[in-house]
C-alpha cells in the first residue's frame, strides 16, 4: 500500500503514531516522518525503533513554516496532532482553537501546496453534538477539512477523515489511571458508574485510518461501529482481572463531560452509508444555491436515530474483560502483577 512512499504523521509520538510506525516500518514504505513538538518523546522513539526509515521533525502545527520543513516530498499525511484532554481544553479553549482548528488548516494548506496525495484527519466522537471545548474544536476541525476538501483538485490532494471513540489504554486515559490506582492500592476514582464510552483498540483505530485511506472520497468521514461499556463495568472488569479489592470512590462528572458519546448524529445517520463494520458520512457536495435542491422536505429523518454509546451494543462484564485481555498492555501488566505478588 505504501510501497516506496513517504508518510507524515503529525502528533506522531503519540499512541497512534507509534502503532502506525510498528505496523508499517517493516514494509516497503520508503519513510515515516514523525512531526511533533516534544524533542524528548522524539528522542525516546528514535532510540526505541533505531530505524533509518523513521525520521523526526520538530515543529508545531500552529506554525505553518515548521510544517513546511516536514512536508517536502511527502505522499500521504495522517493528521493526528491535537489537544485532546477534555478538562484541560475547558480551561484553555483558545489553545484548542489554535492547535485543533488553525493547526489543521495549516497542515492542509501546506499539504496542498506540496501536492500531497492524501490527507486523513483524525477526529473524535466528542465532535458529534459537542458540548466541551475539545469536542467543539474538533467539530470545527471537521468543518475545516470538509470545506477544504471541496476547493482542492481531488486528483492532486484528497482530504478525508475518521472519527472514533475512546481508544483503550491510550496515554492519559482512564484504563492506565485505574491500573495505577490498583497497583498503588488506592481507591478507583469513578466519575459516574453509569457513564458509557465506545471502546476500541489502538489496532482498530489504525485499521479505521487504513479503511479511510483505501475507500474514502473527498470530504468523507469514516466511522467504525463499536461496542460500549459503562465506566462502572470497566473498573469492575479491571478489579476482577487483577483480582484486587480496591475501594470505589465516586468523584462526579468532570468539566465538560457527557454521560454518553455520539459517533453519528441523527442528521449524519440519515445520510450515512454502511460498509460492513463501518459507516461513511459523505460530504455535503451541494453549493449555496439551496433552492435548486428543494424537494419534499425530509420527514424521513425523524425515523432515524443517532448512533451513540447508549444505543450501540453494550458489552457485558465478561465481554469487557475479554476485550481488555486482548490488549498487549493488559497482558504485560498482568504478567508483572503476578510476578510481584508471588
Ligand atoms: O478518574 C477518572 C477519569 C475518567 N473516568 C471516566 O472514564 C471515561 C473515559 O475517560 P478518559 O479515558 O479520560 O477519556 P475521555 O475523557 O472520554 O476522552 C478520551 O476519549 C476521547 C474519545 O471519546 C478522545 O478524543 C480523548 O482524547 C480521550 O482523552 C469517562 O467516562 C470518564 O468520566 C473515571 O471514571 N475516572
Amino acid at each position: 500500500m505504501f510501497e516506496n512512499k513517504t508518510l507524515l504523521i503529525t502528533g506522531g509520538t503519540g499512541s497512534f503514531g507509534n502503532a502506525v510506525a510498528k505496523r508499517f516500518l517493516d514494509t516497503e514504505i520508503k519513510e515515516i516522518r514523525i512531526f511533533s513538538r516534544d524533542e524528548k518523546k522524539q528522542d525516546d522513539m528514535r532510540k526505541e525503533y533505531n530505524n533509518s526509515k523513521l525520521k523526526f521533525y520538530l515543529g508545531d502545527v500552529r506554525d505553518a513554516a515548521s510544517i513546511q520543513n516536514a512536508m517536502y516530498g511527502v505522499d500521504y499525511v495522517f493528521h493526528a496532532a491535537a489537544l485532546k484532554q477534555v478538562p484541560s481544553c475547558e480551561f484553555f479553549p483558545i489553545e484548542a482553537v489554535k492547535t485543533n482548528i488553525l493547526g489543521t488548516d495549516n497542515v492542509l494548506s501546506v499539504a496542498i501546496e506540496n501536492k500531497v496525495k492524501k490527507v486523513i484527519c483524525l477526529s473524535t466522537d466528542k465532535a458529534a453534538y459537542p458540548i466541551n471545548a475539545m469536542g467543539i474544536s474538533k467539530a470545527m476541525m471537521e468543518k475545516v477539512f470538509v470545506a477544504k476538501s471541496r476547493v482542492v483538485d481531488t486528483e492532486k490532494t484528497l482530504i478525508c477523515g475518521t472519527r472514533y471513540g475512546n481508544v483503550m489504554a491510550s496515554r492519559g486515559s482512564v484504563i492506565p489511571l485505574f491500573l495505577e490506582q490498583i497497583k498503588s492500592n488506592k481507591p478507583l476514582t469513578i466519575t459516574n458508574p453509569e457513564m458509557t464510552r465506545f471502546l476500541m483498540s489502538l489496532e482498530e483505530a489504525v485499521e479505521l485510518v487504513i479503511f479511510a485511506f483505501k475507500n474514502a472520497k473527498a470530504g468523507d468521514i469514516m466511522v467504525q461501529k463499536s461496542p460500549a461499556s459503562t465506566v462502572g463495568d470497566l473498573a469492575l472488569a479491571l478489579k476482577e482481572l487483577f483480582n484486587v479489592e480496591n475501594e470505589i470512590q465516586i468523584i462526579g462528572t468532570r468539566h465538560g463531560e457527557k454521560m454518553f458519546e455520539t459517533l453519528l448524529t441523527k442528521e449524519e445517520a440519515f445520510v450515512a452509508e454502511e460498509y460492513n463494520n463501518y459507516f461513511c458520512v459523505p460530504s455535503d457536495t451541494r453549493d449555496l444555491y439551496y433552492e435548486k435542491y428543494f424537494s419534499e422536505g425530509n420527514a424521513e429523518i425523524e425515523k432515524v436515530a443517532e448512533y451513540n454509546s447508549n444505543n450501540t451494543k453494550r458489552l457485558t462484564l465478561y465481554e469487557v474483560k475479554q476485550k481488555l485481555l486482548q490488549l498487549d498492555y493488559i497482558q504485560e501488566e498482568l504478567a508483572l502483577w503476578e510476578k510481584r505478588k508471588y
